[in-house]
């Protein structure tokens, strides 16, 4: 399973731009990753944000949850809000390019992850 983060903020959500794998390099997301084995989801989520994000966060309701089709193979995608404790996301660790926060209307004019997208679609309807 892959939990994926979605941190609003002034009506703006949180994207990252993966640098790796090639697969990904250059597209857009919502920062989260792998649960390991025994992991909670939302501890899974909270350790990637504090990794790759460099913030704590308090994990909220689930925005989306799919199977979807990677590279990888079949994975269970889970989006859930966060809502940050302390500090500013900032890249770490090289995980991601760059940062943006982004209007949810927008994010389809973005190069997503296709597996994204949908969660993007929930987002903006919810934002009309
Ligand atoms: N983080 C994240 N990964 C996603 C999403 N949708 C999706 O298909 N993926 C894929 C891309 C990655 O290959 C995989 C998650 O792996 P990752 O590289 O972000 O997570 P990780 O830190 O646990 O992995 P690793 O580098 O330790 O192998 O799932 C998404 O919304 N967020």
């Amino acid at each position: 399973m892959v939990v994926a983060g979605v941190l609003e903020r002034g009506g703006k959500v949180l994207v990252g731009q993966r640098s790796h794998p090639a697969w990904t390099a250059g597209q857009w997301e919502f920062p989260g990753g792998k649960v390991e084995a025994g992991e909670r989801q939302e501890d899974a989520l909270a350790r990637e944000w504090l990794e790759e994000l460099g913030v704590r966060v308090r994990v909220g309701a689930e925005v989306y949850r799919q199977q979807v089709e990677t590279p990888l193979g079949l994975v269970v995608l889970l989006a859930l809000r966060v809502a940050l404790l302390a500090d500013e996301p900032e890249p770490q660790a090289l995980e991601h390019r760059s940062l943006a926060w982004v209007v949810p209307q927008e994010l389809a004019h973005l190069p997503l992850l296709q597996s994204n997208r949908p969660i993007a679609a929930a987002l903006a309807a919810q934002a009309q």
